[in-house]
Formats: structure tokens, C-alpha cells, sequence
């Protein structure tokens, strides 16, 4: 018998950024480990040209829901989409919704934000503080909440080599950032961006160690927790290993790296990659729930989610296992053959990129104008480049992370529970887990079909074929050119001639000599 899925039960339960990729692999766990719960209630706007309710639908339909539905046949009935905007005044719910949210909700789990690397400073704040500053005033006004659960980043303290599960503050209270961003231009939040996000490297680290700040705030009134995860990967056991929808982190990399676009990459390969699987941080997530709701610490405990103190990789391992598993299941349609490398310098990296990147995709463009078609792939590697600046600061640091408040919780759970919601990281398989999430990637984002293997197969042939035939016609010509200009290629071009020539009439003679 769960405790955990058991306390869930008959539950009502509100979630923010339900549509998002931790936010859907909670929300298939709830439902399937306790299909006794009374309600979801997620908050959701309406978003490319779909209705709330068709996205609820394509969400409840996807491939990721196919186990809930065995155990939970009546979950349409059980999921609420509520119309909300997190950007706006009282997220703009309606009055009779905002009631309904008040009078039931029993737990909150805000896993809503923005997680974009290169948002506006003022876009950032309003979603990861302001919009959670809101919602902790909502919980405030809910007479039957037991927990109120926050998603942070491991990252909002990137700023630190050793991180402890704390709050660290900023300089500037968050509150005189909310305000200031209600009356400065954009023009002068983009000048002073800098000097507020200081020694992290983007606004989404910083408004993330601000939103915690908010939360901590709170914590004389409401029962609260939070959850540092590190780096968010596909699953590695639940529903099914490998489900992944997004390009976030490294995902996109490792779609980049199997069609061939990257070709190198500035990483460190010793360096620490803190990857945590989606559902290790799910399992933890409706622990800790539980655990703050029945237990109520005296203090906001916060737990991070990470794997390199108790079960480190590293980026070197993930690189060669990423390409190992490429050359035995390679995605369709490559524009290169999956072979790529790390760099260390500067410099080398600007070598690759004008070499391995930018090259490629301008005669790759060349050749798309000379047969009448649109020129594309320099866009696009140019968007790959800006991408990889993007991530670089997170691949070529290590970060040690504290985890006793998460190793205290997994004493503190049942075998049963240890079981169901296993967040034990020590026990993944990291060869294995990377392999399947490779495979999760070309089966769950790119929609692939594993029949159609033999042909990706067959296509990375033709790229190798068409590789050795252009790099010796581009030999042949770089040769040409040089003995045409230089005496000294020339001398070298006569003695090899002469040579061969020596070497075939010696062969001739001595061969004619036996007959
Ligand atoms: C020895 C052998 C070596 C072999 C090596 C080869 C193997 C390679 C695999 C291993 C590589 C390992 C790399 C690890 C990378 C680690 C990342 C760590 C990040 C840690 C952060 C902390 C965790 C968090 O808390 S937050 C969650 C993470 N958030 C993100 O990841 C968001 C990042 N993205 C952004 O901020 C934006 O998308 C941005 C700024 C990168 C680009 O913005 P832009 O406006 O230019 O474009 P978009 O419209 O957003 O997208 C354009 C285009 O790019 C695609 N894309 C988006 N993200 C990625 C990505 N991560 N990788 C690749 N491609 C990406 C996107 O789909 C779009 O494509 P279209 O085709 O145009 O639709
Ligand atoms: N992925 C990762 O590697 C990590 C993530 N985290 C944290 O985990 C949480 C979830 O991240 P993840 O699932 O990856 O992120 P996603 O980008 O996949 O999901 C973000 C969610 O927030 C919602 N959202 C964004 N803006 C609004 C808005 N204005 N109104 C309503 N909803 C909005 C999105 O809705 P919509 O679908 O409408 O856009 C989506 O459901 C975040 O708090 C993030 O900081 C922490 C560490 C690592």
C-alpha cells in the first residue's frame, strides 16, 4: 500500500504549466498512481491557434497518456482546464473559476515559467516572480490547501561552485524588481539587465533565485516546499523510457548531433553532466507533496534534484554514448553523418564552426539556389550556432549540489513507497538510460518509425560516399591550382609521376620475366 499515492486520493489538485514537459509527466503519474483523486485543476491559455480544450484533448490522447486511461478510463472527467494567462492581473480567471480554485484546492504545484534562456528581463519577472508572488496569494486565500509545492531551477545559484539546499538572496529585494519593472522602458531594463543578473549568465537563472526569494517570503503563512531539479531529461522508467517533447536542454543537441547539423561542440568533457530524468523529478515532486502536507516542517525545506554527487556522468560519456546509439539506430534524413566532437578553446571552436558549420550549410545553399529551391540551412545553422553559445556555460562548468533534505525524505518513505515513487538516482544505469534517450528522441519528438531504419542506414552510406567523392575532387583541385602557381609542387608532382611510373614498368618487367 502507497502512502504517497494513497494521500492523493479524493484530492484536489492545481497545476501550473500542466502543458509543459514536467508538467505533463506529473500529471500522467497522478492520474495513474492515484486514479481515486477527486480533481486536476490545470491553468492553461489558449496557444497557437488551439482552444484550451483542444490542447487538453491532444494532451489526454498523446502516446504519454496510453497507461493513465487503462486505470483512470473517466480522466477527461477528472481534468479541469481552467482559462488563465499567468502574464495577467489575477491570471484573468474568471470570477467563478477563481472561487471554484479557492474553495477545493487541497495542494498547489507550480511548475509554470519561462524557461528561455535570452527572455526580456521584464517578460522573465512577471512569469517567474510576479506570476508566483500572485499565485502564493491565491494559496493564501485557500482554506483547505496543505502544501503549496515550487518548482525552481538547481541552477538559480549557477552564480556558486557548492550549493547548499538554501535560499541564497539577491542584492535586490524581488519586490523592488517587481515594482521597477512596472515603470522602467525597455530601453533601460535592457542596460541595467546586466548589472542585476550580475555573475549569472541569463535572466532565467536570475528571475528563478528571485521567484525562490518570493516563496521564501511567504513561508510564515503557508506550508511550502521547493524543488530544485538540475538538468531535465527524457524518462527513464515511466511511463515507458525515453519520452521526451520538447528541444530543451540537451535534447536539441542530441537531435542536432543525429542529423548531422553539429559537428562539434565548446564542452568540457569531464565536466559534471547534472542530468536528471523527467521522472525521478516527478517521483520526488509528489513525495515531497505529501511529505509537507502531512509532516508540515517547521521551515521551507528545499530539496534538490540532482544526480552528480550521488551518481555522476559526465559530458564526455553522454557524448560517446549519443553517437554510439546513432550508429546503431541513425535518425532519418540526415543532412551529414552523427559525428561530432568536443573543443576546448576559443579558438578551435571558431575554427569547427566556420569549418564544420558554416561551410556546409553555404554550399549546401549554393547547391539548393542552383536547383530553384529556397536556401535554408544557413538560417538554420546560424540559429544552431546562437543555441550552443546559449548552452555553453552549463557544459564547460562542474556545480556540487547538497542533497540531504532528499536523501532525509527517502528514509523517511516506505519500501512501498521507495518503490512506486523511486527517486533514488544511484540506481540509473547511465549507458543504458542515454540509449534510450536517444531512441525516445527519433520514436516520442521526431515522430519516427523504427521500420524505416534500413533506410536512414542506407542514406548515411550515400552521405559517406558523397563525402569521399567532394573531399578528393576538392583535393584534385586544391592540387591543381598549387602546381600551376608553385615550382616546388611541381618538382614534388614530377617525382611522384616518375615514380609511379619507375615502379609500374619494374612491376611489368618482373612479371614478363616469370612468364
Ligand atoms: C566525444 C563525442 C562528442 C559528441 C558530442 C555530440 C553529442 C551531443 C549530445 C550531448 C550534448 C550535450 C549538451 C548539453 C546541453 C546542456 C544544456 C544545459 C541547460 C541547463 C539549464 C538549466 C536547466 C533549467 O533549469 S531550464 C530548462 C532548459 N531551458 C532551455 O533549455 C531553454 C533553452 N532555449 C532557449 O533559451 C532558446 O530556445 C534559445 C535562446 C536557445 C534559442 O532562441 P531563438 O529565439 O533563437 O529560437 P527558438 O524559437 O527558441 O528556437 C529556434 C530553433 O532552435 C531550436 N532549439 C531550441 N532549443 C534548442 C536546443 N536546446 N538545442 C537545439 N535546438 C534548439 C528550436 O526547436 C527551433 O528550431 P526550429 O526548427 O526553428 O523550430
Ligand atoms: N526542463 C528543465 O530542464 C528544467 C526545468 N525546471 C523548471 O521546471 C518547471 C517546468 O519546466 P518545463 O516543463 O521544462 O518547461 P516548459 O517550457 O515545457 O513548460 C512551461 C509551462 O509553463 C506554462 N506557461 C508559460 N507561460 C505561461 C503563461 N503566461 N500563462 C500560463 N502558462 C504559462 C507553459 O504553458 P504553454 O504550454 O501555454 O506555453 C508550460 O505549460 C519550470 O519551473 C522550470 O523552471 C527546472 C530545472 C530544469
Amino acid at each position: 500500500m502507497s502512502m504517497i499515492a494513497d494521500f492523493y486520493g479524493g484530492k484536489s489538485i492545481l497545476i501550473t504549466g500542466a502543458t509543459g514537459f514536467l508538467g505533463k509527466v506529473l500529471m500522467e503519474k497522478l492520474f495513474r498512481t492515484s486514479p481515486d483523486l477527486r480533481v486536476i485543476y490545470i491553468l492553461v491559455r489558449p496557444k497557437a491557434g488551439q482552444t484550451l480544450q483542444q490542447r487538453v484533448f491532444q494532451i489526454l490522447n498523446s502516446k504519454l497518456f496510453e497507461k493513465v486511461k487503462e486505470v483512470c478510463p473517466n480522466v477527461h472527467e477528472k481534468i479541469r482546464a481552467i482559462s488563465a494567462d499567468l502574464n495577467q492581473n489575477d491570471f484573468a480567471i474568471s470570477m467563478q473559476d477563481m472561487q471554484e480554485l479557492l474553495s477545493y484546492t487541497d495542494i498547489i504545484f507550480h511548475c509554470a515559467a519561462t524557461v528561455r534562456f535570452d527572455d526580456h528581463l521584464r517578460h522573465a519577472v512577471q512569469l517567474n516572480v510576479t506570476a508566483t508572488q500572485q499565485l502564493l496569494l491565491m494559496a493564501s486565500q485557500m482554506p483547505n490547501l496543505k502544501a503549496f509545492i515550487h518548482i525552481s531551477t538547481a541552477f538559480s545559484n549557477c552564480n556558486l561552485k557548492h550549493i547548499d539546499e538554501v535560499i541564497y538572496p539577491c542584492p535586490v529585494e524581488p519586490k523592488k524588481i517587481i515594482d521597477s519593472m512596472e515603470w522602467l522602458d525597455d530601453a533601460i531594463i535592457d542596460e541595467i539587465t546586466p548589472k542585476l543578473i550580475g555573475d549569472r549568465p541569463n535572466t532565467y537563472t536570475y528571475t528563478k533565485a528571485l521567484g525562490e526569494m518570493v516563496v521564501q517570503q511567504e513561508s510564515g503563512k503557508l506550508n511550502l516546499a521547493i524543488i530544485r531539479p538540475s538538468i531535465v531529461g527524457a524518462t527513464w522508467q515511466e511511463p515507458f523510457p525515453g519520452w521526451v517533447d520538447n528541444v530543451n536542454g540537451p535534447t536539441g543537441l542530441i537531435v542536432a548531433a543525429g542529423k548531422g547539423f553539429l559537428r562539434s561542440i565548446r564542452a568540457t568533457p569531464m565536466a559534471v553532466a547534472d542530468l536528471i530524468p523527467a521522472d525521478i523529478v516527478v517521483n520526488l515532486t509528489l513525495a515531497v507533496g505529501w511529505y509537507t502536507a502531512v509532516h508540515r516542517p517547521k521551515s521551507t525545506l528545499i530539496y534538490h534534484c540532482t544526480s552528480g554527487n550521488l551518481n555522476p556522468c559526465n559530458w564526455g560519456k553522454m557524448g560517446i554514448q549519443v553517437l554510439a546509439t546513432f550508429e546503431k539506430i541513425p535518425l532519418e534524413r540526415a543532412f551529414r553523418r552523427p559525428k561530432a566532437d568536443f573543443t576546448t578553446s576559443n579558438v578551435t571552436t571558431q575554427y569547427w564552426n566556420a569549418v564544420s558549420h558554416r561551410a556546409p550549410a553555404i554550399i549546401y545553399d549554393f547547391y539548393l539556389r542552383l536547383t530553384g529551391r529556397k536556401p535554408r540551412m544557413t538560417k538554420l545553422m546560424n540559429r544552431l550556432l546562437r543555441t550552443l553559445s546559449m548552452l555553453e556555460y552549463f557544459i564547460n562548468r562542474s556545480w556540487e549540489w547538497s542533497t540531504y533534505n532528499t536523501e532525509m525524505l527517502m528514509s523517511k518513505l516506505s519500501p512501498e513507497d521507495q518503490r512506486v515513487f523511486n527517486f533514488d538516482v544511484r540506481q540509473l544505469n547511465w549507458l543504458e538510460y542515454i540509449e534510450n534517450y536517444v531512441l525516445g528522441v527519433k520514436k516520442y519528438l521526431l515522430k519516427e518509425d523504427m521500420a524505416g531504419i534500413p533506410e536512414a542506414k542506407q542514406h548515411l552510406k550515400r552521405l559517406r560516399n558523397i563525402h569521399y567523392l567532394f573531399n578528393t575532387a576538392l583535393f584534385l583541385i586544391a592540387w591543381r591550382l598549387l602546381i600551376a602557381r608553385s615550382q616546388v609542387a611541381r618538382n614534388v608532382w614530377f617525382f611522384i609521376v616518375s615514380f609511379c611510373y619507375k615502379f609500374l614498368s619494374y612491376f611489368r618487367a618482373s612479371s614478363t620475366l616469370k612468364v
